[in-house]
């Protein structure tokens, strides 16, 4: 009610208060008008008279303020508002949202629908946009890892115009001040590598599940949505080609679909989204993981795509910048681009990099960080004078030769004094394993863009099966990493899958020769990490995200199995995992 008349004190305070929470935002809050204390609406002139202060509030700030929805809660009229800061052309907020799904789900196909704006023909024609290699156009099937852009102006509304069929991603990021990033991951098994690298070291906010209304949960649908849970990445699923499925199949896709979200092993609660109204709902609500909003969609006759497009102008990144921290950098790919030299593309987790910033390049193969200038930077392919935490770009370095960098490699402040590890102590979750893992065992470790094989050298336990959670210390054995506490990771090796954290890098004096291998004792973890597995020693079934029947256990902790083999509900155990970036060549 203060808003519909306030005094002078009440209006600077609501000033100050909305100021705070656009800052907390990150330039972007959603704010409910009328709803009061006392709980009852507005009349038609409240209402007004709100709505006028509120403009009155944050006008003379580059504030844009767009209704969302306003409706009759029965005591009176309530809304709500978007306020979304207006940055200049040189700045934009990031979203990247991980696209995952079967093989012809229509993962290409409603990106190029919705980057391009034009709808497809059933047969292929808006994913030709996206395809990057020349055996993917002929196959029709995503082997690496794109990039697609779809930016928002102040207002909301979609600034991408396609001239001639091609996209400027500058002239978007220039007229944008939201940019959702598209990481479209493949969808077969044959590039699962391909896929978890995307999801831990592209650093997604969310995950775009899709799932083709027909074919309904299969293939590889389970392992993603498994992989998105495991990184705590909060999921959203799109079932395409509405138009072409028998009804009576698509609610009986939908119906497994809700089944399995709700399982014990997603524990997830399945919000169809049908309206604007859910929109608001599940967007404003979504970030808190437990939500999973469902869209049914058709990239050929456009139906409910444009519910799907205002949800992602709604979504807001879950990525901390951190921007007074020291800087870091993490790589995920290397390009030599003509007349520029070396660039590298990856994500800012903390700090600001401005333009030549000197920073600490490195590990190397024997461990050691180089001081390395940055002379150009580019996000999105715009030039740019400045990156913060939580932003993805491109880097162009002097001096500096491609093959001296690999994707994993780090760019750090001097002042974190880095330091590489050859071996480090994770807790990690056995998701599935057809036998039992034993030290020596070898398997590919994905930590944020690290992507190498690494042996165990010790366990808390003697073996470790599906289900089984254990400290594990490992040894990287090509070339030492740059890991920090705390740290997801993904261990896998086949149909192997294992998730966790990384507790203890063991930092190794930079010119010191790699350790030779030898069996390492954890005992002193031993005895408190066998106390609490042997509460949940338990059964090794079903924990397999790909098995074909029943409700699924992602999080594969199945401890605590009661009488009659219900389960009790348990504790999420994970953080939500490192963040990093998706490959943009720079220019
Ligand atoms: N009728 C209809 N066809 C669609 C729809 N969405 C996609 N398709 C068609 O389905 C086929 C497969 O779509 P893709 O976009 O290539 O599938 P994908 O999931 O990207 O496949 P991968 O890249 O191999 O992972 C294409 O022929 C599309 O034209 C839709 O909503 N309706």
């Amino acid at each position: 009610m203060i808003l519909v008349s306030p005094t002078a004190d009440e209006y600077d305070l609501l000033r100050k208060q909305l100021l705070e929470r656009m800052e907390a935002g990150n330039g972007e809050i959603i704010y409910d008008i009328g709803q009061g204390e006392d709980g009852k609406g507005l009349t038609e002139d409240e209402y007004s008279a709100s709505v006028a202060t509120l403009q009155s509030l944050v006008s003379g700030e580059r504030v844009s303020c767009v209704e969302l929805r306003r409706w009759d809660c029965g005591t009176g009229l309530v809304g709500q508002y978007l306020l979304r800061t207006e940055l200049d052309h040189t700045d934009f907020m990031e979203i990247r949202v991980a696209v995952v799904g079967n093989v012809d789900a229509g993962k290409s196909t409603l990106l190029g629908v919705l980057t391009h704006g034009e709808l497809d023909n059933g047969r292929g024609h808006a994913r030709q946009r996206l395809f990057r290699h020349k055996h993917e156009l002929e196959s029709g099937r995503t082997s690496s890892v794109g990039n697609d852009i779809l930016g928002f102006d102040s207002m909301g509304n979609v600034v991408n115009k396609p001239d001639h069929g091609t996209l400027d991603w500058v002239k978007i990021c220039e007229k944008s001040s939201k940019v959702i990033t598209f990481i479209d991951l493949a969808g077969h098994e044959r590039y699962l590598k391909t896929t978890v690298f995307g999801m831990t070291g592209h650093a997604p906010d969310f995950g775009m599940l899709m799932i083709g209304a027909n074919a309904g949960i299969v293939g590889m649908t389970k392992e993603h949505l498994g992989l998105a849970l495991a990184l705590s990445v909060p999921v959203f699923v799109v079932v395409t080609k509405i138009d072409m499925c028998p009804p009576n199949v698509l609610q009986d896709n939908l119906k497994m679909l809700i089944r399995i979200l709700k399982s014990s092993g997603c524990r997830k609660v399945p919000v169809m989204v049908k309206t604007k109204d859910d929109v608001i709902v599940s967007a404003t609500n979504f970030v808190s993981q437990r939500l999973c909003p469902i869209f049914q969609v058709s990239n050929v006759t456009g139906e409910n795509l444009q519910l799907l497009t205002m949800f992602l102008n709604l979504l807001k990144t879950r990525m901390p910048a951190h921007d007074d921290k020291p800087a870091e950098f993490q790589i995920d790919d290397t390009y030599s681009v003509p007349g520029v030299g070396t660039v590298v593309s990856g994500t800012t987790l903390a700090g600001t990099i401005r333009l030549n910033d000197t920073l600490m390049l490195g590990p190397d193969a024997l461990g050691r960080f180089a001081p390395v200038a940055v002379r150009g930077i580019h996000r999105k392919r715009m030039p740019v004078p400045e990156v913060r935490g939580g932003q993805t770009a491109s880097f162009a370095l002097k001096k500096i030769k491609r093959s001296q960098i690999r994707k994993g490699m780090v760019m750090v402040s001097p002042a974190l004094n880095p330091q590489a590890c050859w071996q480090f102590e994770g807790e990690i979750l056995v998701l599935h394993h057809p036998t039992t893992i034993s030290s020596r065992y070898q398997a590919m470790v994905h930590c944020g863009s690290i992507r190498q094989t690494a042996s165990i050298l010790s366990m808390s336990r003697d073996c470790l099966r599906t289900g089984d959670k254990a400290l594990v210390r490992f040894r990287f054995i090509k070339h030492p990493e740059y890991l920090k506490h705390g740290q997801r990771m993904v261990f896998r090796e086949g149909r192997t899958k294992a998730v966790g954290n990384v507790l203890r890098p063991e930092p190794v004096s930079a010119m010191r020769a790699p350790p030779t291998r030898h069996k390492h004792d954890i005992h002193a973890h031993t005895h408190s990490a066998q106390r609490r597995h042997n509460d949940h020693d338990q059964q090794d079934k079903d924990t397999d995200v790909t098995a074909a029947d029943s409700p699924f256990e992602v999080q594969a902790d199945k401890r605590g199995a009661g009488a009659g083999g219900g389960r009790r509900p348990r504790k999420r155990h994970d953080k939500p995992g490192q963040p990093s970036h998706s490959a943009v060549p720079a220019n």
